[in-house]
């Protein structure tokens, strides 16, 4: 059940008040779907609220519409630890390094041995014991024009549009930690556009961006959907030398919630 849907949670989490809290909008264990790391057992940890409003967020009640509990640090470690067979655990959301006090959980996580990944949009850095960061920057084909609006009209995509791409924060973010980047791409079209930010981002950055670090995925949050992409993605990461990450967890459980 997603954490936002247990008043008992709340509960607990309001008896700490001066606690440090995260909005959290569900903690499951599963398999790392995505990237390099697929096929890890891993414990997710999903924050709410971003930034950004991709028109394709699949984690719509991070993003669109957030919903969450608020619990804290010593809440949240718990519940990892209640999964004894994990040693890696994915800090995501929304966007997770919107909040401060991901830092904390980060440094909380690492003292127990844990291996973390976080899954971020690539507009923020913080300074955290991150062993891996999974970075998705978003193309324009995310913005949330008034035609592929989840929501509204189109209000959100000017702010999405500015603020998609921060190349300060992915230079340092590539030169801070063990990194892949992870394109969220729908066809051809999307190639120019990543061809130019690994441009820019080489420039910026000393730390070399092999080939190999970057990975084509199949925009898709349901089964039906990545049948569509999954195809002209795998070819056009042959096609460029780019990788080309499944979304294992849509193969195996679409979109049900806590997979
Ligand atoms: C929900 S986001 C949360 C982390 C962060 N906000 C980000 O975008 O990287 C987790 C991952 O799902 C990807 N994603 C979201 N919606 C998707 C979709 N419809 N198809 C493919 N990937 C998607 C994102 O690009 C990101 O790699
Ligand atoms: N199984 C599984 N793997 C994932 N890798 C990244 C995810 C995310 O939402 O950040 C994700 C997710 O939501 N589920
Ligand atoms: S940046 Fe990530 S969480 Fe935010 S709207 Fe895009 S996919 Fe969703
Ligand atoms: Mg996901």
């Amino acid at each position: 059940m997603p954490v936002s849907d247990s008043a008992d949670r709340e509960c607990v989490a309001d008896r700490n008040p001066n606690g440090e809290r995260l909005p959290i909008n569900e903690l499951f264990y599963s398999l790392q779907g995505e990237g390099t790391l697929a096929g890890v057992p891993s414990v997710f940890v999903r924050t709410s609220g971003c930034n950004l409003r991709c028109w394709f967020c699949d984690s719509y009640h991070t993003s669109w519409e957030p919903t969450h509990a608020r619990m804290s640090l010593e809440e949240i470690v718990a519940e990892v630890e209640a999964h004894a067979e994990a040693d890696h655990v994915v800090l995501t959301g929304g966007e997770p390094l919107l909040h401060e006090e991901s830092v904390d959980l980060l440094e909380a996580l690492d003292e127990r041995g844990y291996h973390t990944t976080v899954e971020t949009n690539g507009t923020i850095h913080r300074e955290a014991p991150i062993d891996f960061a999974s970075i998705s920057p978003k193309l324009e084909s995310s913005t949330p024009t008034s035609e592929r609006d989840p929501k509204g009209d189109g209000e959100w995509a000017e702010r999405h549009e500015n603020d998609r791409i921060d190349f300060e924060a992915l230079a340092a973010l590539v030169e801070d930690y063990p990194f892949q980047l992870k394109f969220v791409v729908t066809d051809a079209d999307d190639m120019p556009e990543i061809l130019e930010l690994l441009e820019e981002l080489r420039d910026a950055t000393s730390e070399p961006i092999g080939d190999d670090d970057v990975l084509l995925m199949p925009e898709g949050a349901t089964r039906e959907r990545l049948a569509e992409t999954r195809g002209r993605v795998a070819e056009l990461a042959m096609e460029y030398g780019f990788r080309y990450t499944p979304r294992l967890h849509v193969d195996l459980w679409n979109d049900a919630p806590e997979t």
